[in-house]
């Protein structure tokens, strides 16, 4: 990592043949990656220039993809007043995964709750039968 870039600098190169962006804070050259992108190279080009930080996690990249992002480190990214402030994935990455981890739980509990009750009325009425002459 040799260069520091201001966000300024970086909205600069936005062109298919030179095209920077920011993930993390740091600086990527995607140009020589674009006609690669298995995601396609529109999307790339929409977030050149800019941090793209947020559409790069929210597609979940594969650990080879983030080597191939390693690949492509040109800087750090310097942040001076007045830039647009930094996108993180993680608090919704945090919340969601907790949130939705209580849902389950509750979940499994009422299965099990209905499982045992369906369980309880099945036995009830083999015993009445059995009683009945
Ligand atoms: C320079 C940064 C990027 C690199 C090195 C990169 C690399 C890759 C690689 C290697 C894949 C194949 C699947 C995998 O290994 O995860 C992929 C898929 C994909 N990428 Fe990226 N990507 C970058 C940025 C982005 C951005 C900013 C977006 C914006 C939304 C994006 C959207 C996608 C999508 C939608 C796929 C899935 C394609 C499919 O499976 O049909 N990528 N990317």
């Amino acid at each position: 990592m040799s260069k520091e870039y201001t966000y300024a600098e970086v909205s600069e190169h936005a062109t298919k043949k030179d095209l920077l962006m920011v993930i993390h804070d740091k600086v990527y050259d995607a140009a020589s990656f674009v006609d690669e992108h298995p995601g396609g190279e529109e999307v790339l080009l929409d977030v050149g220039g800019q941090d793209a930080t947020e559409a790069f996690e929210d597609v979940g990249h594969s650990d080879e993809a983030r080597e191939i992002l390693d690949g492509l480190l040109v800087g750090a990214l310097k942040r001076v007043a007045g830039d647009p402030s930094p996108k993180v994935a993680s608090p919704s990455a945090v919340s969601t995964p907790a949130s939705s981890t209580g849902m389950g739980v509750g979940l499994y509990a009422l299965i099990l709750f209905g499982g045992v009750a369906a369980y309880g009325a099945y036995n009830y009425l083999q015993t009445q039968q059995a009683t009945k002459p």
